[in-house]
């Protein structure tokens, strides 16, 4: 089937997920969910399970090609990925955002929109970019060409050895102003959805606050973000090594893959997920 193939049958009787539907959620209080999906199948079964959202994340060099960091990931692999998610998800509901890999949006607004165009003609409906004030006019350069723009604030990977080691930002009042502050100028540049990544629970609340109508998407960020994401092969327990404290096995819950994926949804619909202490981090 080519990706031009007309969709088939609706597989859940949910209506596609549109920014405005994902706004209407947010303004009207029902936490929003995402999950990481790398492929048609994965897309498929977390569709089903109801999944507002799917990220193609550039932690797929981690996860699927065994780098220790996302730095090696290239944009043809981002469009491959995205494009097998994206057939996945014919006929489907959740909202789909790829990432923009290491190096193909930095050098300028121009080449971020490059790159946005291969990423959206692979059938991705929204970018993600790392990073702080520095991406304001890569943001509003997208967004103003047609291009929903996702920002991710906090810990961002691509920057791990800039910032010595997968480390919680944000933790002292000087940087968690800095964050807020950052966080302002990409809502203000037209962001209409934020990953806030492993920072304290009030951090992430104050972002929040300050940008009430921007979607806020924690991922080791306390409860009081608009929604919440994690990493697909973590929730279902199959990385190996160390994980981060934020994240919860839904597989060691459920008894088949579908069960976990459902099992997710509903807890972070019914703010069960994340534990404001087991899986959050307070500020110093
Ligand atoms: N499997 C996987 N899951 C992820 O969530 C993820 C990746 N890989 N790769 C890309 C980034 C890296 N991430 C990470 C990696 C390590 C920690 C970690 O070790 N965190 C410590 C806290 C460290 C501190 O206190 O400063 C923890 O205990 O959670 C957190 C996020 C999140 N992302
Ligand atoms: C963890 C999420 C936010 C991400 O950027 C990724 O999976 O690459
Ligand atoms: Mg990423």
């Amino acid at each position: 089937m080519s990706s031009h193939a007309q969709p088939t049958s609706n597989p859940n009787s949910r209506k596609p997920a549109t920014l405005h539907s994902l706004r209407a959620m947010h303004a009207r209080g029902e936490k929003v969910t995402m999950l990481t999906a790398y492929d048609a199948t994965f897309a498929r079964l977390a569709d089903e399970a109801g999944l507002d959202t799917l990220l193609v994340g550039d932690s797929l060099g981690m996860l699927l090609q065994g780098y220790n960091s996302t730095i090696p990931v290239s944009l043809d692999e981002m469009v491959y990925h995205t494009r097998c998610v994206a057939r996945g998800l014919q006929g489907g509901s959740a909202w789909l955002v790829s990432d923009l890999p290491f190096g193909s949006y930095q050098q300028s607004p121009a080449q971020a929109m490059a790159s946005a165009a291969a990423l959206m003609q692979a059938g991705a409906q929204m970018v993600k970019l790392e990073g702080g004030g520095w991406t304001a006019e890569m943001v509003r350069f997208l967004v103003d060409r047609g291009v929903p723009v996702c920002a991710h604030l906090g810990l961002t990977p691509q920057s791990v050895h800039a910032l010595g080691g997968y480390r919680v930002q944000g933790r002292d009042a000087d940087s968690a102003a800095v964050l807020r502050r950052h966080a302002r100028e990409l809502a203000d540049a037209g962001a209409a959805m934020m990953v806030l990544e492993l920072m304290p629970s009030s951090v992430a609340a104050d972002v929040q606050a300050d940008n009430p109508g921007l979607v806020t998407i924690g991922i080791g960020a306390g409860p009081d973000t608009a929604g919440q994401v994690l990493v697909l092969h973590d929730m279902l327990g199959v990385t190996r090594g160390k994980l981060p404290r934020f994240v919860r096995n839904f597989m060691a819950e459920g008894g088949s893959i579908e069960d976990a994926l459902r099992r997710y949804v509903a807890a972070v619909k019914d703010g069960s997920f994340p534990d404001p202490v087991a899986h959050a981090y307070a500020a110093s």
